[in-house]
């Protein structure tokens, strides 16, 4: 029976690297859902569409076509065929990304593109994101709601960009995780079933090796 693993939490929790070493580790596919949010906003932005106005985002909701890789040693994504993964992590396209992927068409669409993998994933799949055990996957094998202090999450952040300034870099992560926990449509949330990792004061290995050994209990049926 394919596994199937939901990661969800706040930015700079280790959502990304924990969930491609324990799919690499464990044989499974790996999606980034934060980065298919990502690729919607950078069409919008790259179109013209004003990412201010929920009308015209879920107007134009339909028109992008992202494919997401699954191979967890080598993540990749394209919009209308066109490598994105470098600009879907500039800043404009961060700034912009929690007002798009709050409107429900965006969700919507999006969700059923995660669906659609997660179901296609033969031996199974580790899904990272904000409402993976909330929402797209509420029947994963395994959840878990990975949460670090901000101060934690804006040094690892910061140490990620050449000169970037940690106290800035704080606030846009806070500001971040305030829109996404407070939007209608799922928001950030962990699933009252989800085992909540404190990564604060672990180290990436540490963490991996916790998500591995959840993953086998649950296949061994403990
Ligand atoms: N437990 C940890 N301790 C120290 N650094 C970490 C830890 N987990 C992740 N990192 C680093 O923090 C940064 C953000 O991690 P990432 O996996 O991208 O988080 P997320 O996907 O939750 O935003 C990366 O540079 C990563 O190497
Ligand atoms: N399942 C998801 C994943 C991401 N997102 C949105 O996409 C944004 C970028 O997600 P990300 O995982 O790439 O962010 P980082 O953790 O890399 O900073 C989030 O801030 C959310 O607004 C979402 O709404 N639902």
């Amino acid at each position: 029976m394919p596994v199937i693993v939901a990661i969800d939490g706040p930015s700079g929790t280790g959502k990304s690297s924990t969930s491609k070493a324990v799919a690499a580790q464990l044989g499974l596919s790996y999606l980034d859902t934060g980065a298919q949010y990502r690729a919607i906003t950078w069409w919008m932005v790259t179109n013209g569409i004003d990412t201010a106005d929920p009308f015209a985002i879920a107007s134009a909701a339909g028109k992008p076509e992202i494919v997401s890789g699954t191979d967890p040693e080598k993540p990749a994504i394209t919009v209308d065929g066109i490598d994105v993964s470098g600009p879907i992590r500039e800043q404009d396209v961060t700034s912009k990304v929690s007002a798009v992927s709050a409107v429900p068409e965006v969700r919507t669409r999006i969700t059923e593109l995660q669906r659609a993998i997660a179901g296609s994933a033969v031996t199974g799949i580790v899904v990272e994101g904000r409402d993976i055990g909330t929402t797209v996957l509420p029947d994963a094998d395994l959840k878990v709601f990975l949460t670090a202090s901000p101060e934690a999450r804006a040094a690892r952040r910061s140490g990620e960009l050449e000169g970037a300034d940690l106290h800035a870099t704080r606030e846009a992560l806070v500001k971040r995780d305030a829109a996404d926990s407070s939007r209608k449509t799922s928001p950030l949330a962990k699933a009252d079933d989800a085992v909540e990792v404190d990564t604060t004061d672990l180290t990436l290995q540490q963490v991996i090796e916790c998500v591995v050994t959840l993953v086998e209990e649950k296949r061994a049926g403990r």
